[in-house]
């Protein structure tokens, strides 16, 4: 039995994403929030023959109490694209609510930006006494669902797309994105180099802006996004079923794995309190962060690069927090 719950299951990742949970055949019960439209969602993905029975609700008649009850994994794409600082007030919303109603289910934030909303949900989380570091998670899988991509289309070979793995470490955001191309499974051509490489990397930091600007105004990526959020959330579930070895990249706390923080922080990664890299998924979440492996000296450059842009999203998002809380405790009916 597995309750998967989508906040912001109307919008353009939320309704396929739903979609794409919907079809999933482990999930026995799909819940849906937002602040429109879930209940229509909600009636027509009802329709599908899979085993997950669904519910939509919305804000009046605690809509997301409702929803949230019971869940063991909490997906949340709720938020205005390219508009931060609306999206921490409502990660910060939405994150008291998990805190209040499941706080023990996973959770996978896809709002952005990710450097910030993932310490938003910590912070929500530490004040209510129920952070748990091992089941928070920044779904950074859109990277490295474009880094696969994109190395099959410089290898031309796009049948091998669904094959190529490339670890994405650091966080979801231009420059903090870090390819291991050294590390694909599936090497680039020797000629690679210069600015070919540059190029590469270019284009997976900065993929989400290809989307907006082929989008024209219309928003930012959805549906890859959504088909990146579902497989994420999938192999959360296998390891939740007890299948061992499941890897993946993903923005994580590193108290979550105080080894892996400690081997990170020997390979040039110091100072952050999230960071995303390699990470084992166990049945309790996060069983162990890996470090960066062999990597180039240019990879090096893109980490060291990375560092300092981390620090400071993830500084916003806590204080984010704490600036909201002390004015609450200044006057209670804020
Ligand atoms: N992590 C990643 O790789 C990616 C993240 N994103 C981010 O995902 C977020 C959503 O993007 P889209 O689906 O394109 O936006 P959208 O505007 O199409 O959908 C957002 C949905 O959130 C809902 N919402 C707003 N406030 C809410 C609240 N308080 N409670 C519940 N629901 C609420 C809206 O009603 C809407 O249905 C954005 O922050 C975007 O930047 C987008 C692409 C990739
Ligand atoms: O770029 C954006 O605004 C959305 C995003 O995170 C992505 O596409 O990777």
């Amino acid at each position: 039995m597995v309750k998967a719950v989508v906040l912001g299951a109307a919008g353009g990742i939320g309704q396929p994403l739903s979609l794409l949970l919907k079809v999933n055949p482990q999930i026995t019960e799909l819940g849906l929030y937002d602040i429109v439209n879930t209940p229509g969602v909600a009636a027509d993905l009802s329709h599908i023959a899979t085993p997950a029975v669904v519910i939509g609700r919305l804000p009046p008649d605690d809509g997301m109490q409702a929803v949230l009850a019971g869940a063991d994994l909490v997906v949340i794409p709720a938020g205005v694209p390219r508009k931060p600082g609306i999206n921490g007030k409502i990660v910060m919303e939405l994150a008291t609510g998990i805190a209040t109603v499941c706080p023990k289910a996973f959770v996978l934030v896809i709002s952005n930006p990710v450097n910030s909303t993932v310490p938003i949900v910590a912070e929500v989380f530490k004040k209510h006494g129920v952070y748990n570091p091992k089941k928070l998670f920044g779904v950074t899988t859109l990277d490295v669902v474009r880094a696969s991509t994109f190395v099959a289309e410089i290898l031309q070979k796009p049948e091998e797309a669904p094959k190529v793995v490339v670890p994405v470490v650091g966080g979801h955001s231009g420059v903090t994105i870090v390819p291991l191309l050294s590390q694909s499974t599936h090497p680039l051509p020797g000629d690679l180099s210069g600015d070919a490489y540059a190029a590469l990397v270019k284009r997976i930091q900065f993929g989400g802006d290809e989307v907006v600007k082929a989008k024209d105004g219309a928003g930012s990526a959805t549906l890859s996004m959504a088909y990146a959020g579902a497989e994420f959330a999938n192999k959360i579930i296998r390891a939740v079923k007890g299948e061992r070895g499941i890897v993946a990249p993903s923005f994580v706390p590193l108290d979550a794995d105080r080894d892996g923080a400690t081997a990170l922080g020997r390979a040039g990664v110091v100072d952050l309190e999230f960071f995303s890299s390699n990470v084992e998924l166990g049945p309790e979440g996060v069983v162990k962060i890996h470090s960066l492996g062999r990597i180039t000296s240019q990879e090096e450059e893109l980490v060291k690069a990375a560092i300092p842009e981390l620090r400071t999203n993830i500084k916003t998002g806590v204080d984010f927090v704490r600036a909201k809380y002390e004015a609450e405790e200044k006057n209670p009916r804020l």
